[in-house]
């Protein structure tokens, strides 16, 4: 049927359902399945109805896991059992790490062992690809396909699905115009969309840049408060302008405006990231905390948008030796490391102290 969603568009509907707290259904391997809500969306009245239709298990990220001291049997996943009297209120306080100090989980959390955490692994990969909190609650299902079509559920096949989560999407470019900025005025504004229907991405190209020789390119992550609000607390917004700047002194070359806020976890995570660091912990700590990766960006995408735009090798305004790695590892050769070492504020002093510790950060 040509007209009904692909696989990966029904990827990208069951996102935006869960974002809005709609349950989407999965077929597993052998026909069983599972149903499956987001943690942060989840109201009181669909647990209950969840609860009611047999035994839910909240996967959370072995990560989370560790900071709540609870068992991951299952490698990178852990299937938290319910308690008998599971509410909202306990499904958020275990998935989300706001009031950890405060009002610390009664424990132990029993965790479920054996039998395949798949369809939970799964789950947990959705709602942060909706850039939700990495914790879902997932009821196994007998008859995927008859509990999908009578509530009208997205249904997702699992088994195909695991991997097209992993492959980048195809990138469309979409438009490009004449954008004349201060820091250079002969500049161009690309637009490339995600043919996943994820988040579009820009390019910033100044001047012509030679394709035969190595341009300056900069991998600009999205930052609203460093880049649009001027916060003092990370080096963004002075890294965004210097990286113009250069390019504009120079006369060529392209920045990538990449959409992933808060190292790919999203601006509200990365908000609750910020509440975490206010209650001390640094910046790698708060991302695990909350259940994440250090990092959890995709660099393939900039090297796939430098590649459509005829670019095979750069020299890369960077602090970050992970983007070097990846660039070179995505068939990218970089030439050459510029340093990018603006934006120093006592507000970020740590902030910038435990990248260098922690993530490798040149210095
Ligand atoms: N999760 C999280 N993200 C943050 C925090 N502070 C800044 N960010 C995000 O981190 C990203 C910064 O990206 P980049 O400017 O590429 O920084 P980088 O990886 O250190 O690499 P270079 O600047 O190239 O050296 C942006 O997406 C910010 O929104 C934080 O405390 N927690
Ligand atoms: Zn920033």
């Amino acid at each position: 049927m040509p007209l009904a969603p692909t696989l990966m568009e029904t990827l990208a509907r069951a996102r935006a359902d869960l974002r809005m707290g709609v349950p989407v259904v999965l077929r597993g391997a052998g026909g069983a399945g599972a149903l499956v809500l987001a943690a942060e969306t989840g109201s009181d009245e669909r647990i209950g109805l969840m609860r009611a239709a047999g035994e839910v298990d909240l996967a959370i990220t072995a990560r989370r896991a560790e900071t709540l001291k609870a068992r991951a049997y299952d490698g990178d996943v852990a299937r938290v059992l319910l308690p008998a009297d599971a509410d909202l209120g306990w499904v958020h306080a275990v998935s989300d790490p706001k009031d950890d100090l405060t009002v610390p989980m009664k424990g132990p959390l029993a965790t479920r062992r054996g039998d395949d955490a798949a369809l939970h692994r799964l789950a947990i990969t959705l709602v942060k690809s909706a850039r939700l909190l990495p914790a879902a609650l997932v009821l196994p299902l007998a008859a995927p396909e008859v509990f999908a079509a009578r509530d009208d559920l997205t249904l997702v096949d699992a088994v195909a699905a695991a991997p097209c989560l992993m492959t980048l999407a195809a990138l469309d470019h979409v438009v490009s115009a004449k954008v004349p900025l201060r820091a250079a005025e002969n500049a161009r504004l690309h637009i490339f969309r995600p043919e996943d229907g994820s988040d579009e991405h820009y390019a910033i190209e100044i001047g012509r840049p030679d394709r035969a020789a190595p341009v300056l390119a900069r991998l600009h992550s999205a930052c609203f408060t460093g880049d649009l609000l001027g916060s003092l607390k990370c080096d963004c917004g002075p890294q965004l302008n210097a990286a113009l700047a250069r390019m504009g002194q120079e006369g060529s070359g392209v920045l990538l405006y990449l959409n992933q806020e808060g190292r790919g976890i999203g601006l509200a995570n990365k908000m609750r990231a910020y509440a975490l660091q206010d209650q001390g912990f640094d910046t790698v700590e708060a991302n695990h905390r909350l259940g994440f990766e250090d990092d959890e960006r995709d660099f393939r995408l900039g090297a796939e948008i430098l590649r459509k735009m005829g670019f095979d090798a750069v020299r890369l305004l960077t602090n970050n030796p992970a983007k070097i790695e990846m660039m070179e590892r995505c068939g990218i050769a970089v030439a050459e490391r510029v340093p990018l070492k603006v934006g120093e504020t006592p507000y970020n002093e740590a902030y910038l102290a435990t990248k260098a510790a922690k993530s490798g950060h040149l210095l």
